[in-house]
């Protein structure tokens, strides 16, 4: 029988922004992720820790469908999307950040985020520029506003500094109203002052949007989420509150090899 919307869908109201099941994904005979079974409430903010090659990007793989997983259930707002290809995730207000940088380097940052504000409206995506009374350039207008580059809107992003181009990227994932965003590294290679921004423009997002973080920067992971999964060799180890995770003796010796000393 032909599965109907209905049927996918669990109770709605209830649904859980996102839902793991016994998820597991193999490279031949690897096991990058092993049974992994997680949930994240609407508006949830979840840290992903792990030491290189816990199994953190896999993960993400999985919930975007950039990758299958080998085994186990994904869903998204109560709907079954484990087979679904990642444009029907977006079309379901999943978004992502990559590490690697996509931007239109030639273009100023108000006509990046118009273009990604088109891309995901349901019109013809085209190369228009911008006129002056679309709804889609006042959205970006306030996407621009939100990641804190008012003041360099019509900049080329070729001449933003590099922590400039991170806030673009939020921007970026931020167009067509996501549900749950998934941010990868978005602190790598920022300067001090510029993860100090960051914090502030993920905790200033709307209530609404839920995200999960992947961030070897501690402080800036402890800061950003409300709960904290660690991860290691394709595993859940712990999944806590961040002052849980951060004072457990289990995560100092294996994550930060006991050097995270400072209270
Ligand atoms: N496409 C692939 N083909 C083969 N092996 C892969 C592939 N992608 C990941 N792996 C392996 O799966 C394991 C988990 O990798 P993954 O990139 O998910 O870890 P990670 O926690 O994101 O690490 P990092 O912090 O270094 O980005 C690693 O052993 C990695 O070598």
């Amino acid at each position: 029988m032909a599965e109907t919307v209905a049927s996918r869908l669990s109770t709605t109201g209830t649904a859980n922004a996102l839902e793991l099941r016994g998820v597991s994904r193999l490279f031949g005979a690897l096991a990058a992720l092993t049974d992994i079974t997680m949930t994240v409430r609407p508006g949830e903010r979840r840290a992903v820790l792990g030491s290189n090659g816990a199994g953190k990007t896999t993960l993400f793989n999985c919930i975007t469908g950039d990758f299958g997983p080998s085994a186990g259930t994904i869903r998204l707002f109560g709907e079954d999307v484990t087979a679904f290809p990642p444009y029907e995730r977006i079309r379901r207000g999943l978004r992502r950040t990559y590490q690697i940088s996509l931007l239109f380097t030639g273009l100023s940052v108000i006509d990046n985020v118009y273009l990604a504000c088109r891309g995901v409206s349901r019109g013809r995506f085209s190369l228009m520029r911008p006129r002056r009374g679309d709804p889609l350039l006042a959205s970006a207008r306030d996407l621009v506003d939100a990641v804190h580059l008012t003041h360099v809107r019509d900049t080329a992003v070729a001449n933003l500094a590099y922590g400039q181009q991170r806030q673009l990227e939020i921007a970026l994932a931020l167009a067509g109203a996501p549900r749950f965003i998934l941010f990868d590294e978005p602190a790598a290679g920022l300067s001090p002052t510029e993860r100090r921004e960051l914090v502030e423009i993920l905790t200033g997002l709307p209530e609404h949007i839920g995200y999960m973080i992947i961030e070897h920067d501690m402080d800036v992971a402890l800061r950003v989420a409300d709960r904290v999964t660690m991860m290691h060799n394709g595993r859940i180890f712990k999944e806590g509150l961040p002052h849980e995770i951060e004072d457990d003796p289990e995560v100092q010796e294996l994550y930060l090899g006991g050097a995270h000393g400072g209270h």
